[in-house]
């Protein structure tokens, strides 16, 4: 029996439950949603399609206990109308709030008996995915955050239709903050096999130009529908069927790495136990320089944050 749980019923959450549910991915679903009437909305609309599809999912609806024996949890809550495309905050619209959302639910999912793999994408998703792990208390490896998972697909997009090539075939990862102080590592990136700077030299590419599009992917989205939803519901989705399949997947997410003492967006290797181990690659030193401004930016935004109470 595979069971997953989803908190936070939104654009995002209902997605993640949606493709879970269309997919067949679990047995069980359980939903939760402090809006007592979205969360029923959701899961009426779900279970209406379940005649049409080859699968059939149990929705549990606002039960925190029956998380005990729940495989993986998908947070999804927020407020995304806290986000104001227009200031410089970014992400961080969402501090105020969603540090109050991580103080709710964390004492309940631990109160649940959950034993299971944590995915945090509720922004700002690192220092959230931080806060998360410090409330619950659970150790790094079970908690992690969707990170630069979708900057990664971002930037692979970006450079395969300048290179006219499937995205699919670029590798390399965006490293940092899911925000404005992410950045491309340029050195781990390659097209069918070859250093991007092979094309860079040949094709005239603005690796610069690149990266931003990468950055402000979101944003571009925002701007036509106020959210994102498909992509980073696919991205939690594949992560979550990562540890299920404990299919060791190299990609980046949001991490915790003891050297910078928070969590970060590199790449790491997912499966049964969630973070089965960082990918340590040779970063340059500006690369290098970048991820350590990245990370204290994180660190210090969680640490200001009121903190668990030692017994
Ligand atoms: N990490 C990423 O790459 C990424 C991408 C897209 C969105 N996001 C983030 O995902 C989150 C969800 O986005 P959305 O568009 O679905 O937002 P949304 O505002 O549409 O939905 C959030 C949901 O959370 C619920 N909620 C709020 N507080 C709760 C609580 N204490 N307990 C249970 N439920 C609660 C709300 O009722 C709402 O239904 C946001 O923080 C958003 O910024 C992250």
């Amino acid at each position: 029996m595979r069971k997953y749980g989803v908190i936070g019923l939104g654009q995002v959450g209902a997605t993640v439950a949606y493709t879970l549910v269309q997919q067949g991915t679990v047995d069980e679903l359980v939903l939760i949603d402090h809006n007592e009437a979205l969360a029923q909305a959701q899961k009426i609309d779900l279970e209406d399609a379940s005649a049409r599809l080859a699968s059939t999912t149990k929705i549990i609806l606002n039960d925190y206990a029956a998380l005990a024996d729940a495989e993986v949890l998908i947070v999804a809550s927020g407020n995304i109308k806290a986000i104001d495309m227009t200031s410089s905050k970014g992400r961080f619209g969402e501090y105020e709030s969603n540090q109050a959302i991580v103080r709710d639910i964390a004492p309940k999912i631990v109160a649940s008996g959950f034993k299971g793999i944590l995915i945090d994408i509720m922004n700002p998703c690192d220092v959230m995915t931080d806060y998360l792990q410090r409330l619950t208390g659970f150790p790094h490896n079970r908690v992690f955050g969707t990170g630069t998972f979708l900057d990664t697909a971002r930037m692979q997009k970006y450079v395969g239709q300048a290179l006219g090539t499937n995205g699919k075939n670029v590798d390399g990862y965006v490293y940092g903050e899911h925000g404005n102080s992410q950045f491309v590592a340029w050195s781990t990136v390659r097209v069918n096999g070859e250093p991007i700077a092979n094309f860079q030299a040949k094709q005239n590419l603005d690796l610069n130009q690149l990266e931003e599009d990468a950055r402000q992917g979101a944003f571009a989205v925002m701007a036509g529908k106020g959210y994102t939803n498909f992509a980073i519901a696919t991205c939690g989705v594949r992560l979550a069927e990562a540890v299920s399949a404990d299919a060791q997947l190299a990609c980046p997410v949001s991490a915790f790495d003891p050297e910078y003492g928070t969590y970060v967006g590199m790449p790491a290797v997912i499966g049964k136990n969630g973070i089965e181990h960082l990918i340590q690659l040779d970063l340059t030193t500006a690369e290098k320089a970048s991820l350590t401004a990245s990370a204290e930016f994180i660190k210090k935004n969680v640490d200001v944050l009121p903190q668990p109470v030692k017994n």
